[in-house]
């Protein structure tokens, strides 16, 4: 299996609830993906499973050319950056912005080893300034304002020098400008030939970087649509995604929705 993800049937369910349903789904290195849907759609559980963190309930995930359940998760989740709230949540307030990257490195989020490499730090200081953070790394991450967390988490989710990066809602929270800039950033490692595989989760069109090549559409546990962004990311497949009848609108390498009226 040479995928980044391949997914095939995969399902989870709890409880008396399906919270995916027979996703089929493949991720090639290179590609940059965008996961949309409306709120509860199923695209955090899609994320934990590509992250390795959730095992489906049944069907095959595939994560960098291992399958779930055949392989240990402890030597696969360093192969993979993942930024998102419930893993910045953890981050403790006091820590160092520099620490909080590095400790990427470790798998592990608080500084509780005292022996960090020279270069893991001289990495994490770079990685920093590669996402205008570098005037940052030592302060504590709890005087960040939310912008400058963001930034901290995608240096953080990259300091392992992943095959597969995960984002979810990396814009969440930020004001326009905030927004913006972030996905200025993200646009250029999606255009970055060196990068990994991107799949960034998001609520808005609005938000989706430059140079990112593909979508899945994600509603109530099921694929809507998925493929190249040109053909996929369509008014009929959107509107049938969120339950409204949208306008979408392309603006060279952006997008915009909204409601028809
Ligand atoms: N352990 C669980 N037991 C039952 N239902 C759950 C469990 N975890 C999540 N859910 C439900 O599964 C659905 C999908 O959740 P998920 O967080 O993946 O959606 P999402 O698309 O990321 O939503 P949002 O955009 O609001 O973050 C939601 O309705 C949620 O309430």
């Amino acid at each position: 299996m040479s995928d980044v993800l391949a997914l095939a049937g995969a399902t989870v369910v709890r409880g008396e609830s399906t919270l995916l349903s027979e996703i089929d789904w493949e991720v090639e290195e290179g590609q940059r993906w965008v996961v949309l849907g409306p709120n509860g759609a199923g695209k955090t559980t899609l994320l934990q499973l590509a992250a390795a963190r959730m095992h489906p309930t049944r069907g095959v995930v595939g994560v960098l050319g291992e399958v779930l359940g055949a392989v240990d998760v402890f030597d696969l989740r360093p192969r993979i950056g993942l930024a998102s709230a419930s893993l910045a949540e953890r981050i403790p307030p006091r820590e160092r912005v520099s620490d909080v990257v590095v400790t990427a490195s470790w798998g592990v989020v608080g500084r509780w080893r005292e022996s960090y490499d020279r270069l893991d730090h001289a990495r994490a200081v770079e990685l920093l300034e590669a996402l205008g953070a570098g005037h940052l790394a030592d302060r504590t991450y709890g005087t960040l304002s939310e912008g400058e967390r963001k930034r901290v988490q995608i240096a953080r989710a990259l300091m392992t020098d992943p095959e597969l990066m995960l984002l979810d809602e990396p814009a969440a929270g930020l004001d326009l400008g905030g927004r913006e800039d972030l996905v200025g950033r993200l646009g250029q490692i999606a255009g970055d030939l060196e990068a990994p595989a991107l799949v960034m989760v998001t609520h808005h069109v609005e938000e989706i970087p430059p140079h990112f090549t593909d979508v899945l559409l994600l509603r109530e546990g099921q694929v809507v649509a998925h493929g190249p962004i040109e053909i996929t990311l369509t008014e009929a497949n959107l509107s049938q995604t969120f339950g409204i009848d949208l306008v979408l609108e392309q603006h060279g390498d952006r997008w915009s929705a909204r409601a028809r009226t």
